[in-house]
């Protein structure tokens, strides 16, 4: 039934993800009366699905992977991991798959919640398909804005429902390690997922149709990753997919690959990519074509169509696809719309609180795999595409005093990218143990836009692995 009464709001956000949630606090912050429209769980794929339940599976993984080595401690942490420990502290960290806690914070910063299914019915209207059958009528004053993030992509393999593959929603949330788990894809699902299962108890196979691990980041990213991967027993292979797969009548799968090579598994994980949610949110009812990226401009507008009141938010839009990213660009959407709302100028210049010129400049990304790998700005692969004039400096993080002291045998490895004519670092990579923490003082060098001389005057602690920035600009920039 449609209920007769139109509801209005100044904003209407259709996705309680990690995203819609900051969009809509920031709306609420400014004054602006906010509804928030959520259709599964209010917190996202992160909370339930993604980010949360994978640390909450690998953090064990990574600290037993670091006690091992370590003297006085390794014997201690010999036996393997408790499985059946591990999920609970998963499940707990998932909150159960119960979303009351997030419910309650919505309340608290002053933010309606209607559950349901929206979609846009035209300019600043959205209807709400509710779990009672209701349908909702909503209206905009200021912003309707689109925060219904991504789903994982399958490949166009036939069969592949009957196939009932994984897909992250599975491999996060999985109440047992499947004895034999292939596992497609060589992105950060992918190694992120096969260090977790294989520490769980299976015997995971990686299929790579390329020819390395993390092809996005630096090579040395994935062939540290490659290589341990392969220590710990992951059957990592190259140059290989799935060509057909079929699941037999007593569940096992078995996968025929594209070099004629036969696999029987348990369970196989499609680790492939990202696909917007945006074919079922009334995309067309406002002159765009549903099931693409909903793309937004620097102040997460959607500028095709016309009136400035249609924002895209967080994966949806496909600028950046992390939730710290999505939370930023929901930062910059808040702004924009509280100060459309007062009829204000927005402030559009680089690094100004109406842009999102991280987005383009400066996207940090933390791997959580032994080693971790982290990065945040140009690969040299990007900066040379780009006709970028750079300057790149290595370092091996192994032989920082810091290092050492943190593990014996510490393995890793540092880059930075300089910009030879500004002399400001506009990318860096870390792979090592621990160096998710020490991204953030390469990301701050890259926005503050440091110039490598002033560098020199920000002294890292000893011995902490920081001291490889010392190292860097040792190497690269001896006076
Ligand atoms: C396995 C995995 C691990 C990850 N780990 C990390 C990590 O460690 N760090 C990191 O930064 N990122 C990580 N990510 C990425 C991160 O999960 C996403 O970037 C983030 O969830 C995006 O947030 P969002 O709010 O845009 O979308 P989502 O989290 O997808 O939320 C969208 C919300 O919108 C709702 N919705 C959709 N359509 C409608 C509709 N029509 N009506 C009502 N509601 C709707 C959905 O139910 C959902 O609640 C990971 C991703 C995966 C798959
Ligand atoms: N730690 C983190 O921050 C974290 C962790 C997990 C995911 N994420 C986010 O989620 C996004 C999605 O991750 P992802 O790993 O699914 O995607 P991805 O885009 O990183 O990797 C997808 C991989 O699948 C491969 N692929 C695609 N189609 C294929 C096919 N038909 N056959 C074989 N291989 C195929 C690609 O070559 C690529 O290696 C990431 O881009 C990242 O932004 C972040």
């Amino acid at each position: 039934m449609t209920t007769d009464t139109i509801r209005t709001y100044d904003v209407i956000v259709i996705g309680a993800g990690p995203v819609g949630e900051n969009v809509a606090d920031r709306t609420a912050a400014a004054g602006l009366s906010t509804v928030v429209v959520e259709g599964e769980l209010v917190g996202g794929e992160c909370s339930y699905w993604a980010c949360e339940p994978s640390k909450a599976l690998l953090r064990p993984v990574l600290l037993r992977a670091d006690a091992l080595r370590m003297p006085g401690l390794g014997e201690a942490v010999k036996a393997p991991l408790d499985t059946t420990a591990v999920l609970a502290h998963r499940d707990r960290m998932s909150a159960d798959w119960k979303d009351d806690d997030q419910v309650a914070w919505l309340a608290s910063a002053g933010i309606e919640l209607l559950r349901g299914h929206g979609r846009l019915t035209g300019e600043r209207e959205v209807a709400v398909a509710t779990p009672g059958g209701d349908v909702v009528q909503l209206k905009a004053r200021y912003a309707v804005a689109v925060c219904t993030g991504s789903r994982a992509a399958l490949p166009d393999l036939p069969g592949i429902e009957e196939l009932r593959p994984w897909t992250s929603r599975e491999a996060t949330s999985a109440h047992q390690p499947p004895p034999r788990l292939v596992i497609v894809g060589a992105g950060v699902v992918a190694v992120e997922m096969a260090t977790a299962w294989q520490a769980l108890g299976s015997r995971v196979t990686l299929l790579a149709r390329g020819d390395a691990l993390l092809p996005r980041m630096e090579p040395f990213a994935g062939e540290l990753v490659t290589e341990r991967l392969r220590e710990v027993g992951v059957d990592v292979r190259f140059g290989t997919t799935v060509a057909a797969a079929r699941r037999t009548e007593d569940g096992e799968v078995r996968v025929t690959l594209s070099d004629g090579g036969r696999l029987v598994a348990d369970e196989i994980l499609f680790a492939t990519g990202r696909a917007p949610r945006s074919e079922d949110v009334g995309l067309e009812t406002v002159g765009l074509s549903p099931g693409d990226w909903l793309s937004a401009d620097d102040s997460l507008t959607v500028a095709k169509v016309p009136g400035d009141w249609l924002y895209s938010v967080g994966d949806v839009n496909g600028r950046a696809l992390f939730t710290h990213q999505g939370k930023y660009q929901a930062r910059v959407a808040g702004a924009v719309i509280a100060a459309r709302a007062r009829g204000e100028q927005l402030d559009t210049g680089r690094w100004s609180a109406h842009r999102g010129t991280a987005d383009t400049e400066a996207v940090p990304a933390v791997v959580f795999t032994d080693p971790e790998i982290a990065s945040v700005g140009l690969t040299v692969r990007e900066a040379e595409r780009a006709g970028r004039a750079i300057d790149v400096v290595d370092y091996d993080i192994g032989q920082v005093a810091g290092a050492v002291q943190h593990r014996p045998g510490y393995r890793g490895r540092a880059r930075i990218l300089v910009d030879r004519d500004r002399r400001v670092v506009v990318g860096a990579t870390f792979a090592g143990p621990g160096v998710g923490e020490l991204l953030h003082s390469a990301t701050v060098a890259i926005v503050g836009e440091v110039p490598v001389d002033r560098l020199w005057h920000a002294v890292p602690a000893f011995p902490t692995i920081s001291e490889v920035w010392l190292r860097l600009l040792e190497t690269g920039f001896r006076s």
